[in-house]
């Protein structure tokens, strides 16, 4: 399921603030569309019936991702946004573990949504001390993936959180786990050269691929520079994006 070093491509994760920047997305060349309101928050999420028309909208074309929000650290209530954002039909449904609260309590419940097949990514926040303990216990709790990305938008790059050594530990540990690993939080072209080097199985963007930032529209010529870096990093040591599948239909 997840990336081996260098075996993999590393895919284009986009997140998309509604329908029809969905569809821009995908004809831009992202690998995975998340659809998630960054107006709304870090894990802004989309109305349910947006959602349902997104997923008919890319029917299959691409795996979809959605956010359930930026939602306290409540058992119960994760479980059931989980449920609910699955309902629409995503591929997958990642969930904030932010500061605060029973992180393992949280893995432990999200295990019914995951015992019922729903693909759960947790995504833990570089810039409020995450907890890399918990990755087994995610695994354990028959989670599909763990990424890394940023809760304060206005506080700097997933890099300017964590150290390189620290970034490269937890896609090692995530992948030991047999998780999908992803790494996101305000990335730049810049910084997509040295996170491909630790070859999580995808990268996050949404301000690199607009113009005026992260609440803004998605931008074709934005998009084309991150689409382009991260081909070029890829280089002669991935097979071509979009070649092997990330979800099991
Ligand atoms: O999941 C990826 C995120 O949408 C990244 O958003 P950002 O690049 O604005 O931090």
């Amino acid at each position: 399921m997840s990336n081996e070093a260098g075996t993999k491509p590393v895919r284009l994760l986009a997140s998309v603030a509604d329908p029809s920047e969905a569809e821009f997305a995908c004809a831009l060349g992202a690998d995975i569309v998340d659809l998630k309101d960054p107006a709304r928050g870090a894990l802004g999420a989309w109305p349910e019936a947006s959602l349902r028309r997104a997923v008919g909208q890319i029917a299959g074309r691409r795996p979809v991702s959605a956010t359930v929000g930026d939602l306290p650290m409540d058992p119960a209530l994760l479980l059931a946004a989980a449920r609910r954002t699955a309902s629409s039909g995503v591929d997958i449904v990642k969930i904030g573990f932010f500061r605060g609260g029973d992180h393992r309590r949280c893995a432990a419940a999200l295990a019914a949504a995951a015992a019922e097949g729903i693909r759960l990514v947790a995504v833990l926040m570089a810039d409020q001390e995450p907890d890399m303990a918990l990755i087994p216990w995610l695994a354990d709790a028959g989670f599909f993936g763990v990424m890394l990305d940023t809760a304060d938008k206005r506080a700097g790059s997933l890099r300017r959180h964590r150290a390189e050594e620290d970034l490269g530990r937890f896609v090692a540990t995530g992948r030991r786990h047999g998780l999908l690993t992803g790494l996101a939080g305000s990335l730049a072209v810049s910084d997509i050269a040295p996170l491909m080097v630790l070859a999580p199985d995808y990268l996050g963007f949404r301000g690199a691929l607009c113009r005026g930032g992260r609440t803004a529209r998605l931008d074709a010529g934005a998009f084309a520079a991150v689409r382009a870096a991260m081909d070029a990093a890829a280089g002669s040591r991935s097979v071509a994006h979009g070649a092997q599948p990330l979800v099991e239909s």
